[in-house]
């Protein structure tokens, strides 16, 4: 059963480029609304401009928020549902990988997460007057498997998939009504790549950046319209709950299987 996204509400965090743009922009491409939430005001309001051009102003919605921020996220989460009137859609996707400035790194990737996911609930479970719905936390291959040149990242993504896992557990359980699903794409040519800085806690050894490059080199390197149709699956497939999803360029799609 695939989900009808003409008429839904969504919110995608970290949308203003990258991902998060690709998620949004194949969500108003299917006819949903969506909520832009990005602490980058400069490119949030030029890509609200471009989407309006292309799907209409009433389309989408764009939200400064630093979702490190429980007032603002929390706040956002207000402004989205105030504006549609429900919200049957959401993508934690905001995500850096700072090794130096680790605690950010933990407060994006993972805390912030948590809370979008617990908010998005908040608003969606059915006998909170919701209408249900799916959430697709952003977590990666490093979520599953050591990316040694980044272990706190890899620590946030294995944090993703394991509290996302079991919150989808507890949701078909309590019959909230709501999915929860986690994406790990692998490589993906965005600014998130051209970011990372040498970590100053490893010693920056050639080996660390040669053992990278290979894994560049087995995964291979994705435009972002490929993950876009993996998150796409995770939203309208009805059967999938606590689904995760891998996506690289090597493997092509596949849902993980857990031993
Ligand atoms: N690029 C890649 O190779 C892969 C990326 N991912 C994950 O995908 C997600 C998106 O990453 P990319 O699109 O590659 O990165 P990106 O750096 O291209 O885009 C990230 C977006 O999030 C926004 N953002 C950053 N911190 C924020 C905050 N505190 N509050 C609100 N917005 C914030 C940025 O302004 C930017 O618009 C991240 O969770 C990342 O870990 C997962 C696997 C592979
Ligand atoms: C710091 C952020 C850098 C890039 C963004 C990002 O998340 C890139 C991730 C790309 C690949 C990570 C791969 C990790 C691979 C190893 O851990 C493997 O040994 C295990 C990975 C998956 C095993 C699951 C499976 O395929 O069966």
């Amino acid at each position: 059963m695939a989900l009808t996204l003409s008429g839904k509400a969504a919110l995608v965090t970290g949308a203003a480029q990258g991902l998060g743009r690709g998620f949004a922009e194949i969500l108003l491409q299917h006819g949903a609304k969506v909520a832009l939430l990005d602490v980058n005001e400069t490119a949030g309001s030029e890509l609200k401009a471009r989407f309006d051009e292309q799907y209409g102003a009433d389309s989408t919605l764009f939200l400064p928020c630093d979702v490190s921020s429980e007032e603002q996220l929390t706040d956002a989460f207000a402004k989205t549902f105030e504006r549609f009137g429900r919200l049957d859609i959401v993508c934690n996707n905001a995500g850096i990988g700072n090794e130096n400035d680790w605690e950010k790194t933990v407060a994006i990737n993972l805390n912030a997460v948590i809370r979008g996911t617990y908010l998005a609930l908040q608003y969606m479970r059915k006998e909170n007057r919701g209408h249900g719905g799916v959430i697709v936390n952003v977590a990666s291959m490093a979520g599953l498997g050591p990316m040694l040149t980044n272990p706190v990242y890899t620590g946030t993504k294995h944090g993703v998939v394991g509290f996302s896992r079991a919150l989808a557990d507890a949701s078909q359980v309590c019959n909230y009504g709501v999915r929860i699903n986690i994406l790990c794409p692998g490589f993906v040519n965005t600014d998130l790549l051209q970011s990372l800085t040498p970590n100053v806690h490893l010693e920056d050894s050639d080996k660390l950046k040669e053992e990278y490059k290979n894994l560049i080199g087995v995964l291979g390197m994705m435009e972002v319209q490929e993950v876009a149709a993996g998150f796409l699956e995770l939203v309208r497939d009805e059967s999938r709950n606590g689904a995760v999803l891998k996506v690289n360029k090597r493997s092509g799609t596949s849902f993980h299987t857990f031993s």
